[in-house]
């Protein structure tokens, strides 16, 4: 924990944001806490030491008590410097991205963001987007999307994504398909050698009529990647999850690499019945990583 805390204050350094933002509200960062008082005063050098690095370690837990939450705080944070006034914004669903909606309504509210429209891909980033007041369009208004901002379940060395195992991939991949720029944030732990790497699901959307024979077809497809296809569903009773879009999730698990992925896409999409993917291949054009050693800017082009 120590090691982590100490480079976690490094990425706060990186960023630039100061003490004053950090998650806790705590107004120290990288600060010597003071002494206490005469009681203090008249301790022993070395005991001082002790009881000041102990409590700065204290507060440093404190602050980094939800460390995985912070590295994705701070890659939201670093995204919005891409965000321009007069912009129409894809706005992405997920714990990462709902940071970046946060950090746009703060910055619209007070005034260093002006003539947003963004472009919600979920229901709940909708609602999200509405209590936060940013003012919200659709694809029939604007065509063309500035910039997507969005999280990743993968992101394989080509910045090819997964995506879609929090429900939503569909609309997403409507909004960011139509961006100039897709900006794409994750932690460390997304990355992966190839994708369906990481051996969780690749979700793929199917229509509910006749499901079972649709995931028996997804299945089949890649027999030859050891792919076992599961119904996603929901609590004890494990009903059928269902997507904004009146769908159910297939979620796909590879015991090896599928191989072409454009391949692999255009076969699961000739199957009566898919409605989408979570393969997000060649969309794209930046990918931010926050890690324990800082934040990583990988670009396409
Ligand atoms: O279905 C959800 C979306 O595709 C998310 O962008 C993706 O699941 C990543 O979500 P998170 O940032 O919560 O890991």
């Amino acid at each position: 924990m120590t090691a982590a805390v100490i480079r976690g204050v490094k990425i706060f350094q990186e960023v630039g944001i100061s003490a004053g933002t950090a998650p806790s509200g705590a107004s120290m960062v990288g600060n010597f806490p003071p002494g206490d008082g005469d009681e203090e005063q008249n301790s022993p050098a070395p005991f001082r030491v002790i009881v000041g690095i102990a409590v700065y370690y204290l507060f440093s837990l404190l602050l980094f008590i939800e460390d995985e939450d912070h590295l994705k705080k701070i890659a939201a944070y670093k995204v919005v410097e891409y965000v321009e006034s007069g912009m129409v914004l894809g706005l992405g669903p997920g714990s990462t991205a709902k940071h970046v909606v946060d950090r746009i309504g703060e910055l619209l509210r007070q005034g260093k963001l002006k003539d947003i429209d963004g472009i919600p891909t979920s229901k709940k980033t909708h609602e999200q987007a509405l209590s936060l007041g940013i003012p919200l369009s659709d694809l029939n208004s604007h065509p063309v999307v500035d910039l997507a901002i969005d999280g990743a379940d993968e992101v394989d060395p080509y910045l090819n994504l997964v995506k879609g195992r929090g429900g939503s991939l569909l609309r997403e991949k409507m909004v960011e398909g139509a961006c100039k720029k897709f900006v794409v944030i994750v932690d460390e732990s997304k990355l992966v050698n190839y994708t369906g790497g990481s051996g969780l699901a690749m979700p793929v959307k199917v229509i509910q009529f006749c499901w079972k024979f649709t995931a028996s077809r997804l299945q089949n497809l890649f027999q030859e990647s050891g792919c076992v296809a599961k119904l996603r569903t929901l609590g004890e009773k494990a009903e059928p999850y269902v997507t904004d879009n009146g769908n159910y999730i297939i979620d796909l698990y590879f015991k090896q690499s599928i191989g072409d992925l454009k391949a692999a896409s255009d076969s699961i999409l000739q199957i009566a019945g898919v409605v989408e993917h979570g393969m997000f291949i060649d969309m794209a054009t930046t990918v931010i990583v926050a890690g324990e050693l800082g934040l990583n800017v990988k670009n396409k082009y």
